[in-house]
């Protein structure tokens, strides 16, 4: 039975799903050296943001195969080391959208009337009316920095509360902005104009101190600014002196650059103009739920050897279409295993050709699946769908997709091409019905065989008695012929066989064949 490690709280209701193919063992506030220690009994990994799963964790983690986290950011776990090392990452980019958004609205208006101060100062006794005067965001702009899912859920709760809206995001398209009712502005203006703004973008090494002094410098002395994205977003040195000095009237963070915040951090300091959370966009029962079912449901598919559907580091493959495009993915790989094969090995460059309907559909899973079956021979199980891209680049292999809608001979067929050291060579493969592979094509030649482990291609002259002399040499070696095929392009010209055998290929004998009058080359090929 895989074994699960969950080093963050995770609702029960995950932990039921995992623990139906899985041994979970829930083991919360590790030390970094103490993950390094037990991540090699483990075949994945569930977590929240608390866990750092840094570059040591991942090479230490020899069975891992996934690692899910169970909420929308993932920068808290070295992305590219997992890749790297064929491990998937998934998330749940919707399950806590609500929770965020409905959080960063609260932060809003907590701090617009000093709900957090009031309520400690009633708490202790008190009865300050006047002390508590506060604004309203009726008819006040915000700006909302990042435009996704939590930025639109924002502006849709802003828009009903008689909002003026303002967007900044390069990623979004001025109509998708306006569809939403807000103005899509550069971010100086947005920092000028707006009375509120709040920031909704992943921490990336371009946002990093994106809002720094000098940004927070545009903004009016009126203007308040909520982070329920990412610490590191806003530098909290310069927001802390900002709001001190009065340059800006206040913050609403919940989100920090070190999370648990350090005691000593300025943002401590700061007094009634800033109201701090611990990191709980995401903390409602029902977001909890929702990452915990759909990270957890996303382990137990890849455990069971299906591909999961929000997966980071997968290029390109979109939930909706991984069905549709299986038996592709099936054939892109055993073509690409077939054609590397063909080629000699070394291939430096791979042409994929998505043919007919298969034009129509998304290329890049296609071709991943091709490079995974192109390198299999090299790396065996260390290439999978998530690291075949890297490794290629790093091999050198230059990879060209091109598309031929008009190619109609299947109703979706791929074609491959490679140059190896065996030069260049080309197979064609379509699927028939519902999931059945065939190779209809070898270096242009056409045939129709189902792909079998051993198999053996020849090139030969199209003349009475090859095939019966092929078929006492490898009778002479005992191997059996399982099925054999000849394809050609006119009659006594050259050929290929392709024969698929029950046993593969003793040593020495592909010299034989190929000493045959007539035949011009031989390739053995395990599938
Ligand atoms: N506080 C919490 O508990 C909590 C909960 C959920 C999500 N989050 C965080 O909220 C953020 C947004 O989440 P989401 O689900 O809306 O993501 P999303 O991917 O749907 O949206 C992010 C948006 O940011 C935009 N963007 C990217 N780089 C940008 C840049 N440099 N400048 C401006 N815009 C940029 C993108 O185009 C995208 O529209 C993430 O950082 C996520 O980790 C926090
Ligand atoms: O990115 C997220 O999903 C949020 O920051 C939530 O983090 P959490 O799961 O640690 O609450």
């Amino acid at each position: 039975m895989p074994k699960v490690l969950v080093s963050d709280p995770i609702d029960q209701a995950g932990i039921d799903i995992l623990s139906q193919v899985a041994q979970v063992d829930v083991n919360t506030g590790l030390s970094a050296a103490e993950l390094v220690a037990i991540i090699p009994d483990y075949d994945a990994l569930m977590i929240r943001s608390g866990t750092q799963v840094t570059k040591e964790i991942i090479e230490a983690g020899n069975l891992l195969k996934i690692i899910g986290r169970a909420g929308v950011g993932v920068d808290n776990v070295d992305v590219p080391a997992a890749t790297r090392k064929g491990i998937v990452v998934v998330n749940s980019p919707e399950g806590n959208t609500i929770a965020a958004a409905e959080h960063a609205i609260a932060m809003m208006l907590s701090m617009s009337r000093h709900i957090p101060e009031a309520n400690a100062s009633v708490k202790s006794g008190k009865w300050e009316r006047n002390r508590f005067i506060g604004v309203e965001v009726y008819k006040k702009t915000l700006g909302i920095v990042g435009l996704g899912k939590i930025g639109s859920h924002f502006a849709a709760a802003a828009k009903a509360m008689g909002m003026k809206l303002l967007a900044y995001d390069p990623f979004i398209s001025a109509e998708r902005a306006e569809q939403l009712g807000c103005r899509l502005v550069e971010l100086e203006l947005l920092m000028r104009e707006s009375d509120y703004i709040t920031l909704h973008i992943p921490k990336t090494p371009e946002t990093l101190h994106l809002i720094n002094a000098e940004v927070l410098s545009k903004m009016k002395p009126t203007a308040r600014i909520i982070n329920c994205a990412r610490g590191g977003i806003i530098d909290e040195a310069a927001l802390a002196e900002a709001i001190k000095s009065g340059k800006i009237a206040g913050a609403a963070i919940d989100v920090y650059e070190h999370e648990p915040l350090e005691a000593d951090s300025p943002l401590r300091t700061v007094g009634q103009n800033i109201v701090l959370t611990p990191h709980l966009g995401a903390s409602t029962a029902e977001a909890q739920v929702n990452v915990a079912i759909d990270v957890a449901e996303q382990i137990r598919d890849v455990l069971l050897g299906l591909p999961a559907r929000s997966a980071v580091n997968i290029p390109g493959i979109f939930p909706d279409s991984i069905e549709k495009l299986k038996p592709y993915l099936q054939l892109a790989e055993t073509l690409g295993n077939l054609v590397s094969q063909l080629a000699g090995g070394r291939v430096d460059y791979l042409n994929v050709q998505l043919q007919g309907e298969l034009a129509t559909n998304q290329g890049q899973p296609v071709v991943v699946a091709a490079l995974k079956g192109l390198l299999s021979q090299a790396l065996r199980e260390r290439v999978n769908y998530v690291n075949a891209s890297i490794e290629a680049k790093e091999r050198g292999i230059r990879v060209v997709e091109t598309r031929d809608a008009s190619i109609r001979d299947y109703t979706g067929s791929l074609h491959l091409r490679a140059k190896g050291t065996l030069g260049e060579h080309t197979v064609t493969g379509a699927v028939l019905g519902e999931s059945e592979i065939r190779i209809t094509s070898v270096d242009d030649f056409p045939v129709n065989v189902a792909p079998t482990h051993h198999m053996l291609f020849t090139l030969h002259r199209d003349m009475p008695g090859i095939i019966g002399r092929i078929g006492s040499q490898l009778g002479s070696f005992n191997v059996n012929i399982a099925s054999m095929q000849v394809g050609r392009k006119i009659v006594r010209g050259d050929a290929v066989m392709v024969l698929s055998l029950d046993d593969p290929l003793p040593e020495g004998i592909l010299a034989e064949i190929i000493k045959v009058p007539g035949i011009r080359d031989a390739y053995t090929v395990n599938l």
